[in-house]
Parts: structure tokens; sequence; C-alpha cells
């Protein structure tokens, strides 16, 4: 692959109008300056990390921050009637516009044997991938365009067919053997003596208890007589790793000059914050019976047997090692946006932000500039989608140094009931005015 270095605002445009991009330079320089943004900053702030905060009084019904996704995906469920670009729902109608790329020869694994994968190497094929469909030609060609590049694209694309063809194949291996007790081959002796032993609120022992897990794991596995088959949610989340693994492999292989990187860069998500230790910790005290018999968490197992199989499809173009999958992996968890069907009302651009019962979870996506918004119980900012970009407007007037927070789901239970909820599932002890008031 030839590797330009992208030094000046010219070189790029050049390179730009030779490999695609979506928008022009300007309009993307000036939309990642977005009006709002110098309404609030990024503080630290008590009990909750880091937060955003008001840098002057801001007036309700201001757009306070516009965020681009580094990558956003439609849930597996939903793949037919939803715009991969966009997110146009239209169910029960179907999504029309379907996309081809073209692939070596040897990722078509399904039927080959290796001796054919060695002759095939070097000739291509042209595919249909499953799991992305558009409502229109525009919206396919902005996804055909889309990222730092024109390559990728064709990544990802070649990314989600080979998870697709994994799929298929470990479905057909598994059909003759439905025995599904694991040999732990020795690994999880020593790793659980270790656990046994370690004090689980110190994060230094427990990260190298984690590391060590996955070291030991990347290196023997575990043996199975049945292949790992991951579930709907799971395979939407190897999507979304997927696309940030390939805006991570673009950004090793073409040199860009960082103020022309106009969409979000990999290491944006680096700096949100990592949901490891905390999940791992809480699995561990949660599946913990006896205080001096630990039991190693079926979900690290899981996560693990996500990695294998991620690896185990895109190994031969994608260099994705366990660190980098677990730094994207623990990061998207409870730092995604739900990406909502939109109500008539909010089509009509006249919407509170509520997202309603009747209405489908139709993706998830990670934006790196917005995830300082903490929740609060009582939100003064409310998020709205705009296709695949997210909008968010103050509610009601916020002072200057007011933090400014959305709400992370429904807010309508008992303190005791919110406070459950958001441990469960974004890990955290809500500490909003609202709960600390209701609580004590
Ligand atoms: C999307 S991040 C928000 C930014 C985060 N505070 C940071 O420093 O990166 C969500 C995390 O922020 C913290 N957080 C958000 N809202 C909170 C709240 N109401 N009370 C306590 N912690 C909160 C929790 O650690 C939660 O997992």
């Amino acid at each position: 692959m030839v590797v330009p270095t992208i030094l000046t605002e010219e070189t790029a445009r050049d390179f730009l109008s030779v490999h695609g991009h979506p928008f022009p330079l300007h309009e993307q320089r000036h939309s990642n300056r977005q009006q709002g943004e110098k309404w609030l900053e990024v503080c630290s702030l008590p009990g909750k990390g880091r937060g955003f905060v008001a840098t002057q009084r801001i007036p309700a019904g201001a757009t306070v921050h516009t965020s681009e996704p580094l990558a956003a995906v439609v849930s597996q469920e939903w793949i037919p009637e939803t715009c991969a670009w966009c997110f146009h729902f239209t169910y029960p109608k179907r999504m029309r516009y379907k996309i081809d790329t073209t692939i070596p020869k040897n990722l078509n694994n399904i039927n080959n044997t290796n001796k054919k994968k060695k002759k095939q190497q070097h000739t291509y094929t042209t595919v249909t991938i499953k799991d992305v469909l558009f409502c229109s030609e525009p919206c396919r060609h902005k996804f055909q365009t889309y990222g730092h590049v024109k390559n990728e694209s064709e990544l990802l694309l070649r990314c989600y067919y080979a998870l697709e063809q994994e799929y298929n194949l470990r479905q057909k291996q598994n059909q003759d053997d439905d025995n599904n007790d694991i040999d732990s081959n020795g690994l999880i002796t020593d790793l659980q003596q270790e656990l046994d032993q370690l004090d689980i609120n110190s994060d230094e022992q427990l990260s190298k208890w984690i590391d060590q897990a996955w070291i030991t794991f990347t290196q023997q596995g575990l043996v199975k007589a049945q292949q790992w088959i991951p579930d709907d949610a799971e395979q939407t989340m190897m999507r979304l790793v997927a696309c940030c693994v390939t805006r991570r492999q673009i950004e090793s292989e073409y040199l860009f000059a960082d103020q022309l990187m106009v969409i979000p860069k990999f290491n944006d998500l680096l700096n949100v914050q990592c949901n490891e230790l905390a999940y791992i910790r809480r699995t561990i005290i949660d599946n913990n019976n006896n205080e001096n018999k630990r039991i190693i968490p079926d979900e690290l197992i899981q996560v693990m047997e996500m990695f294998k199989f991620f690896v185990s499809a895109t190994s031969s173009f994608l260099n994705c090692p366990h660190i980098v999958f677990r730094a994207v992996y623990f990061r998207e968890m409870a730092n995604s946006f739900g990406l909502w069907e939109m109500s008539p009302q909010q089509h009509q651009n006249n919407n509170d932000g509520n997202v309603t019962d009747d209405l489908e979870l139709l993706g998830w996506g990670i934006y790196p500039s917005a995830v300082y918004f903490n929740h609060a119980c009582n939100a003064n900012v409310r998020k709205i989608r705009d296709g695949r970009k997210m909008v968010f407007i103050a509610k009601r007037d916020i002072e200057e140094g007011e933090e400014a927070c959305i709400s992370y789901g429904c807010v309508e239970d008992t303190v005791e009931e919110r406070r459950k909820r958001l441990l469960e599932h974004y890990h955290f002890l809500c500490a909003c005015n609202r709960c600390e008031q209701e609580s004590a």
C-alpha cells in the first residue's frame, strides 16, 4: 500500500480527492468547531470523574454540542429494516440497497480446504455483504467513502464479511457435535489459585490478574468440543469493535497531519473511561458465594471467546492484539449511545428527546467527543439523534459553572430502583443532586 505523507492542506485535498472523502475539507473543519462547543468545558468533578460544565450561562434550547460517531452499527436483529448509514427505520419494509465488495478468494473460507486457499491467495472475488443495507443510493455512497480514506470502508466490509463467514463456519461445525463441555487444560487451575489469593479491592492486583488471564487464554485457550457462537448482541458488538480497529489500522498505515484529521480518531477513544476493572470486579464479587473460593466469571470467558472469534475471522488482514480488543470493548461498555428509532414528533423536530416504550433500539454508536456528559436523574440537557449524528440541547437555562448532564435512561422510578438500574447497566452509584436529596 502507498503511504502518503500528508503535511499540508493542499496535499491532503489532492490525496482525498483521489481516494474519496464524504465532505469537502473546509466544511469538515468548520463542523469540527461546532457552534455550541464554546458552551462547555471538561472538568474534574468530585465522585464522578470528568464531566461537562457550562463556561457561561446557556439559554434553554441552545445546541450545546454535536458529535459524529467513531463507530456506529445497526443491531443484528434490525439489519433488514435499518439504513446502515443514516439509521432510517422502515419496519416492516426492508432496505433496498445492498453493498458489494471485493475480497481475496481465500477469505471465502466456508467451502475451502487449506490447499484450495493457498492456490487462491492472489485472486479476488466480489461478494455482497449481508449485514449492511441502505435506504438510498446517497447513503450507500456516504458509507463507501466514509473514514479517513476510501480503503477504510473496504477494510470494514472485509471485516464484516469475514465475521459472517466465521459465524457460518462455526455453525456448520457445531451441527454434528452437541457436547459443550470445557476441558480447561490446566488453565483454570493456576488462574483460580491466584484469584482466590488476590485482594479484590486492589486495582493493581486485579489488573495484573486480568492481564495474566488474557495472556494465558490467548496462548493456551479453552478446549471446547463445541465452537463458541455469538448471539445477536455479540455479533453487533463485534461489528462495533471492527469499526474502531479498522480506523486504527488505517491511521497506522497512512500518515496524517493531526489538524487534518477531521473525523474522530482511534486515539480519541483512548480518552474515554475504561470499564474493564469495574466490570470484572463486579462480576467476580457477584459470582462469589464463598469468600475463600472465587469463580472465574463466565462474563470474562465470554469476552475472551468473542476475541478469539474476532481474531480467527480477521487476523489475515487486520491487526488486533487482545490489548486493542479490550481497549475498545471495555470503553464501548457503558459509554456508547443507543441509536433509537425516531418518533413521528422527533421527525417533525418537535420532540423532548425521550425514548418511549414503543420505539426500537436500532443500533449503537461510539461518540468520543460526547462521552463527558454524566448522568443526572433531573438532566438539563437532552440528546437527539440526527441521522448518525448526536445533537445535545439545553432543556432549560444552565448557569455558568453548572454541570451539563443527560439522562442515561428512565428516571421515573424511586431512587433505589434508579440507582440499582444504573449500577447494573452502567456500573456506578448515581451521585446526582436528585439521588443525593432523595436518599438523604
Ligand atoms: C459516559 S461516562 C461520563 C464521563 C466520565 N465521568 C469520565 O470521567 O470519563 C460515564 C461514567 O461517568 C460516571 N458517572 C456518570 N454519571 C454519574 C453520576 N450521576 N454519579 C456518579 N458517577 C457518574 C460513572 O463512572 C460512569 O460510568
